[in-house]
């Protein structure tokens, strides 16, 4: 789209998702979770919405950034690394921001790590100098390096990076890192995080003016729900009012109680939506301080 092109009108929401991959599935499970379903087209690649006017396009990840700076989608799941190097990609070139982390989604979570050959002796970034750093995040590299002063070669590689410096194409790696398996297979030792990455929601730097900008705000208010819930129970109990206090120390990961007097006397019934896991541990220090009737059970799904 060319800059002076008019922003389209549209009322139906596109949102490109990765068509397979790490993200693809956890990405559908986000949004039916959110009361969106969809027919599919033959060629798998665009999800027409059946309940609500939005769309599903299915995509590489690496071309989220590029659909939604053109506007040919209006949001996009992609991991927070790709949407970064396509930033860093257009500050090196001075031009606008186009995209923004609307919301982080909790799943495709890893790292964006500098792996050094296990052999080294790691003494910090400035080791870095003259060094050739292998990278498919090669703007993300430079604006580091820059931001540290240091002067490196990036040898840019679209994938199997690990076994660069194994091949003699360079001498350290910047890559992906989650259980740091693919390293150790390679020989490679991670020295320093450059991000911590996961699934996020990403959407335009302006508001929309047409009906899309309903539609966002309905979506991002299921989508709320849903992340809010993610590991939460609702936990039910009885105590006196005196062994509040301590049961609520127990409970830092919980939302402030709804309270209710049971009888005349001092028992209460209180219940309180909880962010954390809730072992079997929990409930018998609960129970230790003062908890009675204790019942956890799964919230299916809210609405502020
Ligand atoms: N080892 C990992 N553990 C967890 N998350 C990861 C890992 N590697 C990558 N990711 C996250 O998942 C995203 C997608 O990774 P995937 O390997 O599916 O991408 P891809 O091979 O580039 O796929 P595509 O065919 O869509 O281009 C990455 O951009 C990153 O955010
Ligand atoms: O720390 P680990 O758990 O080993 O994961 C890290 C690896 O995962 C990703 O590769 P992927 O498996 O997607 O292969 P690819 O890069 O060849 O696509 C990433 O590029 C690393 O190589
Ligand atoms: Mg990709």
């Amino acid at each position: 789209m060319s800059p002076t092109a008019p922003a389209a009108v549209r009322d139906r929401l596109r949102i490109a998702i990765q068509k397979s991959g790490r993200l693809g599935e956890p990405s559908r499970a986000l949004l039916a979770s959110c009361g969106l379903d969809f027919r599919e087209s033959r060629d798998r690649l665009f999800c027409y919405g059946e309940t609500l006017p939005i769309d599903l396009l299915l995509v590489r990840d690496d071309d989220i950034p590029g659909l939604l700076a053109d506007g040919v989608c209006d949001l996009g799941i992609v991991g927070r690394n790709v949407l970064a190097e396509q930033a860093a990609g257009r500050a090196a070139e001075a031009l606008p921001e186009v995209a923004r982390e609307l919301r982080t989604l909790g799943f495709g979570g890893c790292r964006l790590d500098i792996a050094v050959p296990d052999g080294w002796d790691w003494s910090g970034p400035a080791q870095l100098t003259g060094r050739r750093i292998a990278t498919s995040y090669p703007h993300l590299v430079r604006q580091w390096l820059e931001g540290q002063g240091i002067a490196a070669d990036v040898v840019l590689l679209s994938g199997s990076v690990e076994i660069a410096p194994r091949l003699g194409q360079a001498d350290v790696i910047c890559d992906l890192v989650s259980s740091g398996a693919t390293l150790a297979a390679n020989q490679l030792r991670p020295v320093l995080t450059l991000l911590q990455s996961e699934a996020v929601l990403a959407g335009p730097v302006r508001a929309f003016t047409d009906a899309r900008a309903e539609l966002m705000a309905l979506l991002l208010r299921r989508m709320d729900g849903v992340l809010r819930l993610r590991d939460s129970r609702l936990l039910m109990f009885q105590t006196t009012r005196e062994a509040v206090p301590a049961l609520m120390k127990l409970l830092p990961d919980a939302e402030p109680p709804t309270v209710m007097q049971l009888d005349g006397q001092d028992t209460l019934a209180l219940q309180t939506l909880c962010r954390g896991t809730m072992t079997w541990q929990r409930l018998e220090d609960l129970r230790q301080a003062g908890a009675r009737g204790l019942m956890v059970l799964p919230v299916e799904r809210t609405l502020a």
